[in-house]
């Protein structure tokens, strides 16, 4: 028999990214974030400041992990940069690499920085009121270029779970977000390595899985 879940509404305050009724949150500190950025003596030099200071934060509303329900929340980041590179999430590919996800942004400028499997960067601007599809297959990475927090709405299928390794494996994204003359601009990653076609081939191979009966 099927089981009614209660509706559910949740309060944003996109000044704080603060979410009311969340089910569930977790911050990410600096010292969490160790490896993440190209310039690790800029890292340690910010250690004795940092070291506890929360970089991100998520918020989150999970009904359930079944297929078909959502999974929606806040995060917020704090403005910042780690030697000239600013700062981001740890980015993640769907461990169901064909779900998607949609962010709406709710205050400051971020940025979201997408990678197909095959390597094609795409990034683009979120500011409130912005809504950003990142579609399936495609590594996402939000950065902070401003000098505010960042907060952000997203919501995803509650089956798409999170896969960190991808990045680890290529040497991190291809592209890292640094400052500009006016502004931020992308850099090509020197460590970055192509995926072999048998991984790409693999993570295409993962389509919609139907629901038992
Ligand atoms: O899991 P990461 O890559 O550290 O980034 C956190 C962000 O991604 C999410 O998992 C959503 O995909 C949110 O929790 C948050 O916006
Ligand atoms: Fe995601």
């Amino acid at each position: 028999m099927t089981r009614l879940f209660e509706p559910t509404r949740c309060q944003v305050d996109p000044s704080t990214g603060a979410m009311g009724n969340a089910t569930g949150s977790y911050q990410k500190r600096f010292l969490d974030l160790d490896g993440l950025y190209a310039d690790a003596a800029a890292f340690e030099a910010m250690r004795a400041t940092w070291g506890e200071r929360i970089v991100y934060e998520v918020s989150e509303f999970r009904p359930t992990e079944q297929p078909g329900d959502l999974i929606f929340g806040v995060t917020r980041m704090a403005p910042g940069k780690v030697g000239d590179e600013y700062f981001m999430t740890r980015g993640h590919i769907h461990k169901q690499a064909d779900r998607p996800e949609i962010y709406y942004g709710q205050k400051g400028h971020g940025l979201m920085l997408m990678e197909s499997p095959e390597g094609e960067i795409r990034i683009l601007p979120v500011h409130a009121q912005t809504v950003c599809y990142v579609p399936p297959y495609w590594i996402h990475r939000s950065i902070n270029v401003g000098e505010d927090d960042l907060v952000m709405l997203f919501c995803y299928p509650a089956d798409s779970g999170q896969g960190y390794e991808i990045i680890a494996r290529s040497g991190g994204m291809r592209s890292r977000v640094v400052t500009g003359d006016e502004g931020w601009k992308a850099v090509d990653n020197p460590d970055w390595r192509p995926r072999d076609a048998k991984l790409i081939s693999a993570l295409y191979a993962r389509q919609s899985r139907t629901v038992p009966a």
